[in-house]
């Protein structure tokens, strides 16, 4: 009997489901990259430039010494009793290993673990977390995740119990959200960060969007903030996080802190503050304010997307609620303990006095400090060509410039059934192999067209895109000019 499985008969929320990192305009890359290597010169260009995922060692970005020495020996464990070790690897990285290895039962790595994670795992996070923030965490309310994007999906499963459920969410938004609040049914209610302000939330926008969504029968459950901001790179104020925890505890929202950039801010004017540190400051503690806080290994100077390591730090739930959350994690046994170190490893770092620690610095310091050279010599050079304008990446990885296409580029897209900044995406691909995303796949104001760009390729390559991009944009905005 023929299989009966169709697109048709498919699950609708997967159908509806969309994730434009990985999108159309990245499978034509891949397409293309396949082209070139067997067809050698039959492409304008020699390379694809993937600009359109947050990456970094797919680019060239060397992983941190101390954390892959501590991860290697706590993985091969026979190599602490060689002498010769001494010869290849810190003090203080055998040191780690130790202590880390001394927390596992059994010193078994290739054990499942508690399904929060290891307890001395949550122990150094939450220490971390408390020297971070001056105020005190606690190991039992971290859960160890395979990077971030399951503890999004696993507090989204939580709260949407139906359609009329919803989840405000920034626009624009990272398409995780968007697309994990379509697989579980709920309701996406946006709200519109002001490109114009260099992306601010205002909270009398949110106000007026939740209250819209009252108004059609919808149960607004939590606010979505991500800070420093994807697409966008803002760095929220310090005063706009307070009154964000105002609203959503006078609201009775979840609080959804989506922290993952929290080691990638490039201005001086601007410093993280995590939203637990605002929501103690502010004297709220477990009565007043459900708060979810993400952070992962993917992103910050580690950029270890593939190890599959984070955390979601929950408080002000009650016991039963945090007991429906522990079962919700324990359905998937736990996270990878590889992850789970290095989740532990990047909220404890070297500290000033370690054997590693000039070394690391030496390493963060230059992977950061690279950084903020790469966006600021994409935004300056995104700003100069006419018809494109540019806020400033104070964090993140991404810039999200704004494109004023002629009306003929938007017919043009429209003929080809394409949103014109995908149009634009396309020709900007098959003209130099540089892969961005549009604006479109993560939301904008309507009306508006933008892409999102990495700032992730090795500086050396930053002059040729810049070269390269400049000369595709100016032949389009020539061959459509009104
Ligand atoms: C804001 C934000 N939250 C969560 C995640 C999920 O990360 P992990 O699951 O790896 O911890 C990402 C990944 N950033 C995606 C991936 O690369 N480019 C992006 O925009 C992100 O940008």
């Amino acid at each position: 009997m023929a299989a009966t499985v169709a697109v048709e008969n498919l699950n609708p929320k997967v159908l509806k489901c969309e994730y434009a990192v990985r999108g159309e305009i990245v499978i034509h890359a891949q397409r293309l990259q396949q082209q070139l290597q067997t067809q050698p010169g039959s492409l304008p260009f020699d390379e694809i430039l993937y600009c359109n995922i947050g990456n970094p060692q797919s680019l060239g970005q060397q992983p941190v010494t101390f954390f892959r020495e501590v991860l290697a020996l706590c993985d091969h464990p026979y190599l602490l009793q060689r002498d010769e070790i001494k010869s290849l690897f810190s003090a203080d990285s055998i040191s780690r290993a130790k202590q880390i290895l001394a927390s596992i039962p059994g010193k078994a790595t290739g054990a499942y673990s508690h399904s929060q994670g290891i307890k001395g795992l949550r122990d150094t996070i939450a220490a971390g977390i408390t020297s971070r923030d001056g105020f005190p965490a606690n190991a039992d309310d971290i859960f160890l995740t395979d990077g971030a994007s399951p503890g999004v999906h696993l507090m989204m499963q939580l709260l949407i119990r139906n359609e009329k459920d919803g989840i405000l969410v920034p626009i624009p938004q990272y398409p995780l959200y968007s697309a994990s609040i379509a697989l579980h049914g709920g309701a996406l209610v946006p709200y519109y960060l002001n490109e114009s302000t260099g992306w601010g939330l205002e909270i009398s926008d949110v106000k007026k969007q939740l209250e819209d969504a009252r108004s059609k029968g919808i149960d607004v459950r939590a606010l979505v903030v991500i800070n420093p901001g994807n697409p966008t790179g803002q760095v929220l104020a310090e005063e706009n996080q307070y009154d964000i925890v105002k609203f959503c505890k006078n609201e009775g929202l979840v609080l959804l802190a989506d922290e993952v950039y929290q080691e990638n801010i490039y201005v001086d004017n601007k410093k993280f503050h995590s939203f637990k540190k605002i929501v103690r400051s502010l004297g709220y503690g477990e009565e007043d304010l459900p708060l979810v806080s993400y952070q992962s290994v993917s992103k910050g100077y580690y950029g270890e997307c593939g190890k599959r390591g984070g955390y979601m730090e929950i408080t002000g739930f009650s016991a039963p609620v945090r007991e429906q959350i522990y079962k919700i994690a324990s359905v998937n046994l736990c996270s990878n303990i590889s992850g789970q170190i290095l989740a532990s490893l990047i909220m404890n770092p070297p500290k000033a006095g370690d054997e590693s620690y000039a070394s690391y610095k030496a390493e963060k310091d230059g992977i950061i400090a690279s950084l903020t050279r790469r966006a600021k010599s994409l935004e300056d050079a995104f700003n100069k060509l006419d018809g494109i304008t540019c806020n400033e990446a104070e964090g993140a990885m991404y810039l999200f410039p704004q494109l004023s296409l002629p009306q003929k580029a938007i017919q043009a897209a429209k003929a080809a059934n394409k949103a014109p900044d995908a149009f634009y995406a396309l020709r900007l691909l098959e003209s130099t192999g540089i892969v961005v995303v549009p604006g479109s796949g993560f939301g904008q104001v309507p009306g508006t067209w933008h892409f999102r760009c990495t700032i992730l390729p090795q500086e050396e390559k930053i002059p040729a895109i810049i070269s390269r991009f400049k000369v595709f944009h100016e032949a389009f905005m020539a061959e459509y000019h009104d």
